[in-house]
């Protein structure tokens, strides 16, 4: 009797749970119908855009692609496959084709930065800087404050703290040549008379003590040290601060992964992907990077400084209504500069170094100009020796081509009414984007060996002119980079500076530059032997 009585309740127990089961995947069903389908169907009249079957009805495909940080490589197949349309999300479509860049980006096309951008923005202080403010006329007094800050004269007034820095990293590899030129013993570190250093490292501690000396008025020491470390602030709603210290080129390598991933994700589902580890992990870092900026400020604001850096005219500046910017969005806009003038030139000198070592005639030609037309020059040459040497610029061109750390396409979305782009129709609220990677090895621009890192091509008569219009590695129109005549004046003295002075050669010759992509496409590692020139 008590056996049936439990058979029974078995049974019951059974079919509640197959039945709630069943409720469970039809809840399911039901809700990604309403996300994925609806939609979907709802946009019917452009559906004939090619692309994977997941990216059309679900953002999880795209979403994916940027969790394993090889968007640009899969989008550029895609590209190859299917021609110059392809839809990577439900809403997204991916354009390779020069000609409607200035459409997407360029002024007065009403094209704004979608919501994509909101996770970019900081949890607490939740300040937008320049980079992720989505609204056009708040970025157009933030972008006219901090312009101010970029003219012409302001950057003349930065040459001599990149070449200190420049300076320094040249002693401390100097140091390095020596120890191994004496011991010259087989090992990683003296074979051959060179020493052996992970020259992605080198460059990071370049790029993030230049621009903390620009934005804040210090550097982090990196290059004296020879490690990575920041003192992070944080502060409670009482003002109270606690500090500590992290490494900064890991946190920003992690705040760009969770950023450029859950942007992709539709708004009302960030909070709780935010719970998963992956992205639970990688807050934490998007939490000590705004610490830092934080510190920073707090620093300058106690203590002033006479100093006329980035910071001091940030604090000097104002806007339209004659006011200057209050502490939070002073604290948003120094740290938009660290993020955004960080990486982006570490990432883009060490594939260039990359790049000429892989390239040994390239390395050579570079040398031989370089040699001839720095003769009189100081150790770090001065700008104006430097911004206008053929070669030089042939390769730094070359590489922001070939090696663009911005690769993915930049979304922006369509204007009220829609437009036309290369003949299709895109509407309102749609999102578009030209991918940087992909439209680089446009060979109707670039010429058949569009697929080669060759800084030759640049020299060629009308080269440049012809190029331009497909050259995007710091973007086009009222969000291009705002740092770019910075970012060039600092790749132009290190790059000439480094290869002037040292025999580099790849510790593995044979490997590929692996790089992973967050925002950005960056190396992982580049391992070098350096030796200083006869
Ligand atoms: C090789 C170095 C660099 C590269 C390749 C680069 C590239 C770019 C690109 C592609 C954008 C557009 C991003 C978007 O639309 O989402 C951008 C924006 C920006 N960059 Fe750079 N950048 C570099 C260096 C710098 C430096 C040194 C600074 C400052 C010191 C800087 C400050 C900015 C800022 C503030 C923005 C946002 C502009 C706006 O939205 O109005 N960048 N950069």
């Amino acid at each position: 009797m008590v056996e049936t009585d439990l058979v029974d309740h078995a049974k019951q127990a059974f079919a509640w749970a197959t039945a709630s089961a069943t409720n469970f995947f039809l809840a399911l069903a039901l809700v990604f119908a309403a996300v994925h389908v609806v939609p979907f169907l709802a946009r019917a009249s452009h559906i004939t855009v090619p692309g994977p079957l997941l990216a059309k009805f679900s953002d999880i495909w795209l979403l994916r692609q940027a969790m394993k940080g090889k968007r640009f490589e899969t989008v550029h197949e895609l590209h190859k496959k299917h021609g110059k349309f392809v839809r990577i999300a439900p809403n997204h479509v991916s354009i390779a084709d020069p000609t409607v860049l200035n459409n997407v980006y360029g002024h007065g096309q009403g094209t704004l930065k979608p919501e994509y951008y909101d996770a970019f923005v900081p949890p607490k202080p939740a300040v937008r800087g320049l980079f992720n403010t989505r609204d056009r006329h708040e970025h157009s007094r933030k972008r006219k404050i901090v312009s101010h800050t970029f003219a012409p004269k302001s950057i003349l007034a930065f040459e001599p703290f990149i070449r200190r820095e420049v300076q320094v990293l040249l002693e401390r590899w100097d140091e390095f040549c020596a120890t191994a030129k004496k011991e010259n013993t087989p090992g990683p570190r003296g074979l051959m008379g060179r020493a052996w250093i992970d020259c992605l490292e080198w460059m990071n501690y370049f790029a993030f003590d230049t621009i903390g000396d620009l934005a804040f008025g210090t550097t982090f020491g990196m290059l004296e040290k020879g490690y990575d470390e920041a003192k992070v602030e944080f502060e409670d709603d009482n003002g109270n601060k606690t500090s500590t210290t992290c490494s900064a080129i890991k946190i920003i390598n992690e705040r760009g992964e969770y950023s450029a991933t859950l942007g992709l994700a539709p708004v009302w589902i960030r909070p709780y992907l935010a719970m998963l580890p992956w992205f639970s992990q990688r807050l934490a870092s998007v939490k000590k990077l705004s610490g830092i900026a934080l510190a920073r400020v707090n620093d300058r604001l106690e203590n002033g400084s006479e100093r006329d850096d980035l910071l001091a005219k940030l604090q000097s500046a104002k806007d339209d209504r004659g006011e200057n910017m209050g502490k939070m969005e002073l604290t948003a806009e120094a740290l938009t500069q660290l993020i955004a003038g960080s990486d982006t030139t570490s990432n883009s000198s060490c594939a260039i170094i990359y790049h000429l070592c892989t390239h040994p005639r390239a390395m050579k030609k570079l040398q031989v100009e370089l040699d001839r037309e720095l003769k009189h020059s100081e150790e770090v040459p001065l700008h104006d020796d430097v911004q206008e040497l053929p070669y030089l610029q042939a390769v730094l061109s070359e590489s922001l081509r070939f090696h663009s750390t911005s690769s993915l396409g930049l979304p922006r979305s369509v204007p009220a009414g829609g437009f036309t782009l290369a003949g299709k129709f895109f509407p309102e609220g749609s999102v578009v984007s030209v991918p940087a990677y992909t439209i680089h090895r446009d060979k109707s621009v670039f010429g058949a060996d569009a697929d080669e890192y060759n800084p030759d091509r640049w020299l060629a008569q009308g080269a440049r002119q012809k190029f331009e219009k497909a050259f995007v590695p710091f973007s086009v129109g009222p969000r291009a980079c705002v740092g770019r005549n910075v970012a060039m004046q600092e790749l132009s003295l290190l790059i000439a500076a480094l290869i002037r002075r040292y025999d580099i050669e790849l510790k593995y010759p044979d490997e590929k530059l692996d790089t992973v992509e967050g925002f950005l496409r960056k190396p992982t590692v580049c391992w070098v032997g350096i030796k200083r020139r006869e």
